[in-house]
């Protein structure tokens, strides 16, 4: 019993002494200096700083598509040494194979695991019912539009069942309501399924609207400068939808965030 209650938290990612640097035409840049980062499961972690800090740098090293310069990045405990179906990566712009319908798209990861027909099948309408797309497995992506185009993105790589979920701005292309209603969709995502998330985003409202944690990255060298534990997301979910935007402690840690932001970007311009 001892054990249960002195347990550690479960990390899924742990990444420790990060720097990287890229050598780039211009020279040697360092995108990131010294971030220490545990991830637990179940957490939603948003990501916010200026522009060029880091942040997609961070993800890329996460999905194993960057080796550190230093330090080590692990999933549950092994080296993150590439990519894998494990992590699920979505981008802005939705990632489909223009030849194949919906269905064959997301049954696209299972086939190529060689999972059992049936099993596919399962998979493959469980998540397209998921993401609200289950009346569209006939169509091809063409035929769709951008919402449903990253809704498709989405079940693609849920059907792999992934322990994390990489997010690179993937509501950054679409209109404010479809937005919102992806935000709305990516909430009931993470509760029904307890998956890990990390998502980048340079809102902060959508970032309030949908971590557990938040996370401001100082201008480039990119580190980490302020943690911040919210909890709105299960507010505005709930009977206060939309007064949890109005509260006093949803505005005073938006303004301290924003600020953070500025002060960054200040940095910048020096
Ligand atoms: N392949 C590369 N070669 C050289 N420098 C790079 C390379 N990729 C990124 N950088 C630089 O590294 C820094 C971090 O880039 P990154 O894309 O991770 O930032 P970001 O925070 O995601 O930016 P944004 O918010 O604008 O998308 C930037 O200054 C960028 O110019």
């Amino acid at each position: 019993m001892e054990e249960i209650l002195n347990a550690a938290p479960q990390h899924v990612v742990t990444l420790e002494n990060i720097n990287l640097k890229y050598n780039g035409e211009r020279g040697e840049v360092t995108a990131l200096q010294n971030v220490n980062l545990n991830i637990e499961k179940g957490e939603f972690i948003c990501v916010l700083g200026p522009s060029g800090c880091g942040k997609s740098t961070l993800l890329n090293i996460m999905a194993g598509f960057l080796k550190p310069t230093e330090g080590e990045a692990k999933m549950n405990g092994k080296l993150i040494e590439g990519a894998s179906w494990e992590r699920a990566v979505v981008f802005q712009t939705p990632t489909l194979y223009p030849w194949l319908n919906i269905h064959d798209n997301v049954a696209f990861g299972p086939n190529v695991r060689h999972l059992p027909k049936k099993e596919t099948e399962e998979l493959t309408r469980k998540y397209l019912n998921l993401v609200e797309l289950g009346d569209f497995g006939d169509h091809k992506p063409y035929e769709l539009s951008g919402g449903m185009r990253q809704r498709a993105s989405l079940a693609r790589v849920l059907v792999n069942q992934p322990g994390m979920i990489l997010m690179d701005e993937p509501f950054g292309a679409l209109d404010a309501l479809t937005r919102q209603n992806m935000q709305t969709l990516i909430r009931k995502i993470w509760s029904q399924t307890q998956n890990t998330v990390f998502l980048i985003t340079h809102d902060v409202d959508e970032a309030l609207a949908l971590a557990t944690r938040i996370i401001v990255m100082s201008s480039r060298p990119g580190r980490i400068v302020k943690e911040f534990e919210t909890d709105f997301t299960y507010d505005i979910d709930g009977v206060n939808k939309e007064s949890a935007r109005y509260t006093r402690k949803y505005m005073q840690i938006r303004e301290e965030i924003l600020n953070i932001i500025n002060e960054q970007n200040e940095t910048l311009k020096l």
